[in-house]
């Protein structure tokens, strides 16, 4: 058999007989054992070559062997499906991708019940574990009636050590497959879906943190601060706050209409951030009522503490290293820096004190210590400059005990939306406490202690202090009346405090009333305890009467 006949033997294209070595011209199907040999007998060939490839050819070439051997399949066989993927690590610094992660948090949730490799790790949520794909599963996802595979593949990297930078590691990607005719639909909408849904999943997952830049280390007011953190495990929440049950609604709604009106302010074209000043006298609740806030939104918390801030540029460079989804909080702003006098100051030209805290800010290494440079305009930047919209989704809370030390333009409405007072416990506030410590929803006492807060003005905690039991064998009826024993005395207290402040007043209108003529010649005059004056003269002393 000629080489010639061979060959026509190979393609089955057309008979061949084998006496004259003549082809006949008649078309007959290849067998399925043909198909078979020859197709096995292929993938053989292909086989071999690429485990000489792998074996033999450096890293590099090898990739490239991957990248035309796919395209030399995709010319044999014209495949109907379309390839995206997205790397773990992009850029020219390698970083994190996001997409990446938030793909992962996407298909973590997609598992099926019959997916057989999984991947378990200690997830940041507090002991559980939390599942993804294994490498090399797949999972498919139905979204608009169309099916969508992803698959969790790896370019493994050199095993020799790199003379790079970063070392040449295995790359993981997630690849995503689909049919051509849903190319629209992915870049439209598909896509988008899959990284809002990811990202969501990755925020509600995520255990919140606590940050803050204060540090208490004098020399760090020379460096650059930074936030650090820890988890945040605050357990408050609006169920446990004691407050008039009306206003405490209207703060709830106020702040979950807040986060869910994205598209609200964007269409208005405001940053998405809301101000809250929370105001009253000390223990009344304005930090707990922060991490309530936190625990109903989900956010992280950032407690700015402002005198450890050197000056308005690292002010802005705080608020810029803030996330989204976050409360910035500054405690007793009131307290934090002098914004209450920088007007008066500017207005009367530079004081003393002014001008020795400068000299202080020129000279650090003096014994006093450096005070913060953050300027009232700094703080204004900070909450409603350009800067301030970077991040979005932000609540930013001040707290003070002395609302009318704050300069009108910090508090103002559009920088503090909402001015929420926190004060002394009323009834309504004291029966959620009740529930909250004792699990008491009605007593008989209640009666008692409703009649005593028209007259006593307590603060929550020191309510919550009463109310908490002392040892474990104190049941709550003994709990309540230590409770109104505290409210009696706290009212012969503040009944005996009015006594003497009507009494001071009473001496002070009648030495007006009496006026100069009968102090002439007066040296002094002194009030007794029993409401006579004693008169030192320049004749001598002698009592006078009211
Ligand atoms: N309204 C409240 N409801 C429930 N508990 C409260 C309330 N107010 C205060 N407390 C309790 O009192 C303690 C002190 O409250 P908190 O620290 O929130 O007061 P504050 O208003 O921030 O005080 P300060 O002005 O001194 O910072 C908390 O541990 C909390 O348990
Ligand atoms: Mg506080």
């Amino acid at each position: 058999m000629d080489s010639i006949t061979r060959r026509y033997k190979m393609s089955g294209t057309e008979k061949f007989d084998g006496r004259d070595g003549k082809a006949i011209s008649r078309r007959r199907p290849l067998t399925m054992t043909e198909i078979l040999t020859s197709t096995s007998s292929t993938l053989a060939t292909i086989m071999f070559a690429w485990s000489i490839i792998r074996q033999y050819c450096p890293h590099g070439l090898r990739q490239y062997f991957q990248i035309y051997f796919g395209k030399f399949m995709d010319y044999i066989y014209p495949s109907p499906y379309v390839r995206i993927a997205i790397y773990e690590f992009v850029g020219e610094r390698f970083s994190r991708n996001k997409a990446f992660a938030a793909v992962e948090a996407y298909l973590s949730d997609k598992l099926s019940d019959d997916a057989k490799r999984l991947k378990a790790e200690v997830g940041e949520s507090k002991n559980n574990f939390s599942l993804s794909m294994d490498e090399y599963e797949r999972v498919t996802d139905v979204y608009e009636n169309a099916e969508f595979w992803w698959t969790l593949s790896k370019i493994p990297g050199s095993a020799k050590k790199s003379p790079s930078l970063y070392p040449d590691i295995d790359r993981r990607f997630y690849q995503l497959k689909f049919h051509k005719k849903h190319r629209e639909l992915v870049k439209e909408s598909y896509l988008k879906h899959v990284l809002k849904e990811g990202k969501e999943i990755r925020v509600n997952r995520r255990r919140r943190k606590l940050y803050t830049n204060g540090t208490g280390n004098r020399w760090l007011i020379h460096k650059s601060t930074t936030w650090s953190e820890v988890y945040f495990e605050h357990p408050a929440s609006f169920d446990t706050i004691g407050m008039d049950p009306e206003k405490k609604q209207e703060i709830i709604e106020d702040l979950l209409t807040f986060s869910q009106s994205k598209e609200y302010y964007a269409r208005i074209g405001k940053a998405w951030k809301r101000g809250y000043l929370l105001y009253g006298p000390p223990g009344t609740g304005k930090s707990t009522m922060i991490a309530a806030m936190a625990n109903l939104l989900n956010y992280d918390v950032y407690d700015l503490e402002l005198t450890a801030v050197k000056d308005n540029t690292e002010l802005r460079k705080l608020l810029i290293e803030t996330t989204s989804k976050s409360i910035i909080v500054i405690e007793d702003i009131d307290c934090s820096l002098e914004f209450t006098r920088q007007r008066e100051i500017k207005k009367k030209g530079r004081s003393n004190e002014e001008k020795e805290k400068e000299k202080a800010i020129k000279e650090p290494n003096k014994e006093e210590e450096v005070k913060s440079k953050v300027t009232l305009s700094g703080l204004l930047n900070f909450i409603d400059g350009i800067w301030s919209a970077c991040g979005g989704e932000r609540l930013i809370v001040f707290t003070t005990n002395h609302l009318e030390k704050l300069d009108p333009a910090l508090i103002r409405r559009g920088r503090m939306d909402k001015h929420i007072e926190l004060s002394y416990c009323s009834y309504e506030a004291f029966k959620v406490l009740a529930k909250n410590y004792l699990n008491v929803e009605t007593h008989e006492l209640f009666g008692e202690i409703k009649e005593l807060f028209n007259n006593v003005k307590m603060t929550p905690a020191d309510v919550a202090e009463n109310l908490m039991p002392k040892s474990r064998q104190e049941g709550a009826e003994h709990s309540l009346r230590r409770f109104i024993g505290s409210l009696e005395e706290k009212k012969r207290v503040e009944e005996k405090k009015k006594r003497m402040e009507d009494r001071k007043k009473e001496k002070s209108k009648i030495v007006d009333e009496k006026g100069d003529s009968r102090l002439k010649g007066v040296v002094f005059r002194v009030m007794n305890n029993w409401g006579r004056f004693w008169v030192g003269e320049e004749g001598g002393l002698r009592m006078e009467e009211k």
